[in-house]
């Protein structure tokens, strides 16, 4: 392996052997070799289930790489054969340095003795001498914060108080390469905070990172490069926001096809082109990233977005009159990818079902999937007038506005109407709609909005 590499994976394959019953198990180490011996064909009582698949990359030192993929696509596998904690069924993983692994915090933790102990212990372990402790011992006990607990058994710490130390013990022992999985979304926001901010300046002294997580935002945040599983392949590798795009068409489509997410989503058009849609959309080419190869721009909004009345998640109102659809548009075309900057018009249709005598209200809001509400356009904020409405018509509502949002994350938009203005609602919906942003070319945009600015260095 070249000395320019941390980490080098080449034709990684690992194949789990699934047993139907337990008993299966045991006749599999028995019968098999009975057979041999009395030359019989061994039979095998397992099935083959390959969590990877042939796997292929490397990780230069001090690089940052991010690994997504949706439940069950082979990310902890991967980081467990990197980690050497499980073994190769094909393929080889080299690795260059010492590896901190927070995969199973604390998993080198003795439940019975106390904090301070198996702060200890964990060195030991981890090959750390006493006096390299000492050394660093205080700024552990600081970094995890636990307070009287330190010289408590371990048993009784919470799980956050666990991660806390845990993680505090790996990083103050100056790890060549941190491969992080989910395990911080256990400590509490501001845990999470000072630990993203040591992993950061883990990255700044050269430290190689390899994190897991499916939070898209984090990993474009932390990493610039991004590995995509799916179904135990590498499907891409490259820069991290295109990735991410990736990963969301990847998500859409599998859970439209049924594959194995439990969203209620809508079976895809039989004809449609999966693959030109996924490059359409993994490579933007014009502002609004609606169509490529051989799939049309109507055919990769509707493969990837339900119907309107299955996308909504749930509704409240008087129900005098109901929204009944939604669409995110980008010049004259539906979207659900748009480029940082563009201006979006988002239409929605307003049924009345009852006289609505009074003048009212319309709203939108834009949140992250999560549900953090981001901003909102409103009628009687923008001084627009939203007239009374007569049973049986139909109304355009019509939002307009220059999208703030980078890269990273799936937005949704809820709607509102209200009758009189700031009354109770006729109709909110939640999640009447959801776009994905990709930054224009390669420009990297750390965080969540891509704010016009200016710089001078006077
Ligand atoms: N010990 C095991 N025996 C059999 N199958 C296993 C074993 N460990 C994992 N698998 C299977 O291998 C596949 C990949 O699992 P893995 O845990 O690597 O996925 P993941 O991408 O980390 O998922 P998640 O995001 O849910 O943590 C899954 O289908 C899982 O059921």
């Amino acid at each position: 392996m070249s000395s320019e590499l941390a980490i080098s994976i080449q034709g990684l394959s690992k194949c789990y052997q699934i047993y139907g019953q337990p008993r299966d198990r045991l006749k599999q180490m028995l019968l098999p070799r009975l057979q041999r011996w009395t030359a019989r064909t061994p039979r095998r009582y397992y099935d083959e289930f390959w969590a990877l698949k042939n796997i292929s990359f490397d990780i230069r030192r001090g690089e940052a790489v991010g690994i997504v993929g949706r439940n069950g696509s082979g990310k902890s596998t991967l980081l467990q054969l990197i980690c050497g904690t499980l073994t190769p069924t094909m393929g080889t993983v080299e690795t260059r340095g010492r590896i901190a692994a927070l995969l199973e915090l604390g998993s080198g933790f003795n439940p019975e003795f106390t904090g301070r102990e198996n702060v200890y212990l964990n060195g030991a372990i981890l090959g750390i001498g006493k006096e390299q402790l000492d050394q660093v011992f205080e700024r552990i006990v600081r970094f995890a914060d636990i307070g009287d607990h330190l010289d408590q058994p371990v048993k009784t710490y919470s799980s956050g108080m666990f991660v806390r130390l845990a993680f505090a013990v790996q990083m103050h022992l100056d790890p060549e390469i941190l491969i992080v999985d989910e395990a911080l979304s256990v400590g509490d926001q501001f845990f999470q905070a000072k630990c993203y901010a040591a992993i950061r300046t883990m990255m700044d002294n050269g430290t190689t990172v390899l994190f897991v997580s499916h939070s898209a935002a984090t990993v474009k945040a932390l990493c610039p490069r991004a590995v995509l599983l799916s179904h135990g392949e590498l499907i891409v590798d490259g820069p991290a926001s295109k990735v991410l795009d990736r990963y969301f068409v990847l998500g859409s489509l599998e859970a439209n096809a049924g594959s194995s997410a439990p969203t209620a989503l809508v079976a895809p058009d039989d004809d449609l082109d999966l693959d030109a849609v996924a490059d359409a959309a993994a490579a933007p080419s014009s502002e609004t990233m609606h169509a490529g190869g051989n799939a049309s721009a109507a055919q990769v909004v509707s493969a990837l977005q339900p119907p309107f009345e299955r996308r909504v998640s749930h509704r409240v109102g008087s129900g005098q009159a109901r929204y009944v659809e939604c669409r995110v548009m980008a010049g004259a075309d539906e979207a659900i990818f748009v480029e940082t900057g563009a201006t979006l018009r988002v239409q929605a249709v307003l049924d009345v079902i009852e006289d609505c005598p009074q003048e009212g209200e319309v709203g939108m809001v834009v949140s992250t999937t999560e549900g953090v509400e981001l901003f909102a356009i409103n009628s009687f904020f923008h001084g627009a007038r939203v007239p009374a409405m007569k049973a049986g018509e139909k109304h355009v509502v019509e939002f307009e506005f220059v999208s703030p949002l980078s890269s990273g994350a799936r937005y949704r938009i809820d709607l509102g109407y209200r009758m009189p203005v700031q009354g109770e609602y006729v109709d909110k919906v939640f999640a009447a709609a959801g776009f994905s942003v990709a930054n224009q070319g390669d420009r990297i945009i750390p965080l969540l909005f891509d704010v016009p600015g200016k710089i001078t260095v006077a």
